[in-house]
Order: C-alpha cells, then structure tokens, then sequence
C-alpha cells in the first residue's frame, strides 16, 4: 500500500527531505508487516446447512442447502445468486453469525464444518477474531469525518503497541504511523481524499454521499487488519465505476495482504465480474457452480447451458438461476435442479470436494498452518478494556460537542425551561400562599427534567447501532459501552443541573442559601443521570426511536404519578406503593427537594380583618408564622435521610446501568 508520497515529489534532496522519504519507505513496510496475513492460509467449509421453521407451513426449510467451498489466502470470492437464494445466510453462517437474514433467528439451526488451514474449529470465537463483517446497512458515527471514523475504527482494532516495526522492534511511535499511514492509504484507494476531513453527516447537517458512506463502511473493516473479510453487498448503491474501483481495490489488498475475501454481489458489471478469483452461485440455497470464474464459460458449456458471447456471464448466470418470474415455474425449477445435479457430478463439483480433503489432510499432518498461531496473534492484537473505554470515550466526546442532538438541544431545552419557569414562578416570597407554588415548581422542575431525557433518546440509538457493529466484530464489548456513555455523560449533565438551578432558583426564591441551593443541583443531577439510565436501558432493550420514545414518555408518566407529589405518599394505595413508589427515582428527588426547601423555613400566615389565618397548624401559629416541617409532615416527610437517599439513587442509577450491560452483553 503506497502512503502519502508528496513529499518524495520533485528534485529535492536535502537532508530533511530524505529523512521524510525514509520515514515513508518505514511507514510501507511497517504497514505491510502489520497487515500481511502470515498465519490464516485456507477457509472451507463442508456440507454447511441451515434449517429454519417454515413461516407458512411451520415445517424444516434449508436455507442454505449442503454448500461447500475453499479458499486460499489472497482469493475474493464472489457469492451470486438471485434475490432470497441465500446469500446472506450463508454469508452470516461464514462470519460466524449463525443467523438468518429474516427474523426468525431463534429458530435458526446449522450443520456442516467450517475449517481452518484445513482444521475444525476448535471454538467460533477462533474465526470471529480474524474475521470482520461488512453489513448491508452498516452504522456509522455522523458527527465524526471520515479520517476519523478510520482513526477511531483502527484505535478499537489495535492495541498501540502490537504493530511490529519494519525492524522488528514494537513501538507506540511506529505503531501510531502505521496506523496513521494505513488509513491514508484507505482514504486514497476508496476514493475519498476530498472528503477526507468531510463529515458523515447527521439528520441536521449534510454529509458524504451514500455511496461514500458504502465505501467508507467497508474502509473501514480493511483498516482493523482482518484475516477474513466478509461483505454483504459492497456495491450495493455504487454506480458500475465505483462498485468496479471497490471490488479492484479489495482485490489487490487480498493479494497484497495475502487476506481473504468474500462479498455477496447482485448484478456485477463484466469487468467487476472478471475481478473476482472464485464464485458461488446459489439459488434456493443450493450451489450451482463454485470455482474460478475463468472455468465458469467452461462449466455451463460443459453441462449444456453456454454461456452467449457478448452476454454480461454475470447477468446471464443470474436469469438461468431466477425462477421466480419464469413463464412456466415447474419447468424453471425442473432446468435448476438439471442443473444442481450436473454441478454434483462435474469436474468443478469434483475439484472443490478434493482441494477441501487435501486441505483436511494438510490440517491433519499440521502442514497447513496451525491454529494456536491465528488465535495468538488475534489476542495479541486486541487492546485492554482501558484503551477501548478511552477510545469510546474519546469519540464520544468529539460527537457530544459536534452532533446537537446529543447534548445541545437538551441545553437549549433545559436552558428555556429554567427561563420559563423562572420568570412563571418569579419571586415568591416566603408566605403561605407561595407554598403550593413551590411544590408545583419542585415536582415541575424535576419531573419536566427527566422527561426531556427522552431527546437523547437518537443518539444514544446511534451509539448503540455502532456498538453492534463493533460487538459482532470483536472491537468492542457491553462494559467498555456503558462505562464510556455513562462517563462521558456526567459532566455535560453536571452542567445542564447547574445551569438549570441557577437560573430557576434565584429566580424563585427558593431557599436563600448557598448549601440549599447547591443541594438542589445535587438532586437536579442525579434526576438526569437516573433519568439517562433509564433510557439508555430502555432504548437497548427496544432499539427503535417510536417504541423508545413511548416507553420512555410511559415510565416518566409512571414515575411521575407515583413519586408522592400527585398523592401524597401516605394515602397512595399499597399496590404503587409498594411496587413502584420505592424504586421510583423521581421520589427520592422530590422528597428531597421538598425536604430542601420547607424544613429550615419559615412562611407567614395571611393576615385578614380578624387577625391571622395559617393554613398549616404549626408550633409558630400563634405567631401567625408556618414552620416548614408541618408541610412535611402532610406527605410523611422527615430531614436527616439525604445520604440514605443519595445512596438509595445511586443504587437505582448502578440497577439501571448493570441491566443495560446485561442487555447488551445478550444481543448478538
Ligand atoms: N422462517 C423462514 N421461513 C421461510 N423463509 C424464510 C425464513 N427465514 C428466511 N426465509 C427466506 O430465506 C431466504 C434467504 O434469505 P437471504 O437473505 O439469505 O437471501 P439473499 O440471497 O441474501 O437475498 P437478497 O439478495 O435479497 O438479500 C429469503 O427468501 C427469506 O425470505
């Protein structure tokens, strides 16, 4: 892969000048050492079946039918077929996602032998560390550029330290290069130098086309050095010069890297045809030819179905396999299953059965290159759980501050809401008839301020998209995700409570001291983060924006009717009591806030013609005066509890995080 060699141009060989070009000469090498695959030599796979549950009929349905292949190192192969033939099912079966394309995962069973330099598997997570999975619709960070969405891609992939340097020797220096020069190597060969430090974009602000976005996705798993890379429609959105420069390009990585590839394709173009090593053609999950695609012409020929001159092969392949808009179905079926049975019994059927035992026989002698050697260099690779907490943390960050709908519309939210409510409740003296008002501003306030949690709802579901993607090729993991969203989270709403209080409290009139006003921050900030939690755990439980909305909008309205203020906790009847009163967050922020504002406090009565009238009885009444407690009182409320509570909140923030790790750890 050639790195960035400006600097190498014209005459010029001054001192400094051969220094850069020595550093780029390293840089080549370095890359090279790093991403060359010197241990995988051969995937195949024998007899693979997947079997589901007939949605109609309820009866086994293969999916993929008894399908074998091999492949060397350095080979891409191409999976055809029509739509439905099971491409992507095989595809998933060979990334190790055992999973149908359709949802009926759970009733998913396989069968058949994946081998590795000729030998079984000894564990799924053997192939999943060497192998990395292009989706078709594949998730990436909009607020990062593209150079970055590299950067941090390559940062999960890599330790700092396990790139070997062209000398031997493993630095971070060289390792940060070759990384560094990996990337603007990618940048080159996929096309996108003029969008380099282009956004992806956002659904509030443009950015690089789908088709670069196509690009970049699969840029992106080549910059994590796979072994294996397996793509689900690379060109799928590409115009023919696009699809053709992506598919040259994963071509010449393969043979240089010595990687390899396999892309599911609809309509390849001839010339993007003819750059693939090996097909696969598939139709109703059965194989119709795998072998080189010079021997194809050859096949058909062979079997009675030539294929006509100046006829795109690929296209022709695809109208021969396609039953479902044939004239007469039963004839088409019957010219497919001719068709099946003459590839069982033909020389390519032959020849791709005898390279997979000769294969075998090479694993079984271990001349085939063992398997403790791919696992070894796999694990040396991976970095610790700190450096992919810093790098989430780190991309968090730069999203949090470029994407709005991440923090800033929440602080523009917040930022009106303590204006409004600010100037609704505007200087209320500390007289009888502002103790309602206050009440209503501590339960509006607090309730209002988880409520608008639900706005992070977009993009912690852009979080969670990306984490998938990540889980199912090993670059991250559950605990790195919550540790790094609950981290990054803390300060920006440190600062919304802050914000929030300082405007709506002096504005108010709530408590004049500087200890309750701060109180009231602490309890404004731990509403958020509770408030946060919940929909982090709810949004990964339903990951879809509707269904997390409303359940977000449902469990704030729950909370909200329970939490003591609506009906006091002393008349709220056993069942919410009981069953959601005391994990309710909101109680705790309520209470407390109630308990901030009225126990230290004293109001006046209202003074009428025949002396005073005190709507709360208190010890203070014949001096025409409310203690605050006898407020309190009406709802069972008691000071000296606040450490209990903040506990108790913690407790509730750390349930709702452990069960969104559970969740997360559980999704495949
Ligand atoms: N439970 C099921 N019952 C019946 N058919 C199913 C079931 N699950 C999946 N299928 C079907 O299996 C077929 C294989 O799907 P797959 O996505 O692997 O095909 P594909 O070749 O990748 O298609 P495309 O090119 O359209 O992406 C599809 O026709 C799908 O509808």
């Amino acid at each position: 892969m050639s790195s960035s060699s400006a600097a190498s141009c014209g005459g010029d060989q001054s001192p400094a000048s051969k220094e850069v070009q020595t550093i780029d000469a390293d840089i080549e090498r370095g890359a090279d050492s790093h991403f060359l695959n010197t241990t995988v030599r051969s995937l195949a796979w024998k007899g693979i079946t997947v079997t589901v549950k007939d949605r109609e009929t309820g009866l086994p349905k293969n999916l993929v039918d008894n399908v074998d292949g091999f492949l060397e190192a350095g080979e891409v192969l191409a999976i055809l077929g029509p739509s439905g033939s099971g491409k992507t099912t095989l595809l998933n079966h060979l990334a190790t996602r055992h999973q149908t394309s359709a949802s009926s995962t759970s009733s998913a069973s396989s069968q058949g032998t994946l081998l590795l330099n000729g030998q079984p598997l000894p564990s799924i997570s053997t192939l999943r560390s060497i192998t990395r999975f292009v989706e078709q619709e594949d998730s990436l960070v909009g607020a990062l550029t593209v150079r970055e969405t590299l950067a941090f891609t390559a940062r999960l992939s890599t330790s700092s330290s396990s790139s070997s340097s062209p000398s031997g020797g493993s630095t971070k220096k060289e390792a940060w290069r070759d990384r560094a020069s990996r990337i603007e190597a990618l940048i080159d060969a996929f096309g996108l130098r003029n969008q380099a430090d282009a956004l992806v974009g956002t659904p509030l602000r443009k950015g690089i086309s789908g088709g670069q976005k196509r690009r970049l996705g699969v840029a992106c798993q080549l910059v994590t050095a796979p072994r294996v890379l397996v793509l689900d429609e690379p060109t799928s959105g590409l115009d023919s010069v696009a699809g053709w420069e992506v598919i040259k390009f994963l071509g010449e990585v393969a043979k240089r890297e010595r990687l390899i590839v396999i892309a599911s394709i609809h309509q390849p173009s001839t010339a993007t045809f003819n750059l693939f090593d090996k097909i696969l053609l598939m139709s109703r999950g059965k194989t119709h030819y795998f072998g080189p695609v010079r021997q194809v012409a050859g096949h058909y020929e062979a079997i009675g179905y030539p294929i006509p001159l100046h006829v795109n092969p690929a296209e022709f392949l695809l109208e021969m396999t396609n039953t479902d808009f044939a004239v007469d179905r039963d004839e088409a079926g019957r010219r497919l299953e001719a068709m099946q049975t003459a590839w069982t019994t033909s020389e390519a059927g032959k020849a791709v059965r005898g390279a997979i035992e000769r294969a075998e026989g090479e694993g079984e002698k271990g001349s085939g290159g063992g398997l403790r050697e791919v696992e070894v260099e796999a694990a040396s690779k991976k970095p610790g759980l700190l450096s992919v907490v810093l790098t989430l943390l780190h991309r968090n960050f730069v999203k949090s501050y470029r994407d709005v709908v991440v923090y800033g519309i929440r602080l523009a939210m917040y930022f009106g809401l303590a204006i409004m409510m600010g100037t609704v409740w505007l200087r209320l003296d500390a007289a009888q008839e502002s103790i309602i008002p206050f009440i209503n501003a501590i339960f509006f306030g607090s309730a209002f301020m988880s409520f608008m949690a639900c706005a992070y709802s977009p993009a912690y579901l852009e979080d969670y998209m990306q984490f998938i993607k990540e889980k199912r090729n090993g670059l991250s993991g559950a605990t790195a995700m919550i540790i790094s969203n609950f981290l990054i989270g803390v300060p920006y709403l440190f600062i919304f409570s802050l914000i929030f209080s300082a405007i709506t409290y002096w504005l108010s009139n709530f408590q004049p001291t500087a200890q309750a006003f701060f109180t009231s921050v602490l309890w404004i900030f731990l509403d958020l983060v509770a408030a946060e939690s919940l929909v982090v755990l709810l949004a990964s439980i339903f990951p879809s924006f509707v269904v997390s909305l409303a359940l977000i909008a449902f469990a704030n309205g729950l909370w909200m009717s329970v939490d003591g203020f609506m009906v006091p906790p002393t008349i709220l009847n056993v069942f919410y009591r009981y069953v959601f009163h005391f994990w309710d967050y909101q109680k705790y922020v309520f209470e407390n806030m109630m308990v901030n504002e009225f126990s230290e406090r004293v109001y006046t009565c209202a003074t009428t013609a025949t002396g005073c009238q005190c709507m709360w009885q208190t010890d203070l009444a014949d001096q025409c005066l409310i203690r605050g407690q006898g407020v309190l009182d009406q709802y069972g409320y008691q000071p000296g509890y606040m450490g209990k509570d903040v506990g108790i909140m913690m407790g509730i923030i750390a349930g709702y995080r452990i069960a969104a790790w559970i969740v997360l750890k559980l999704k495949s």
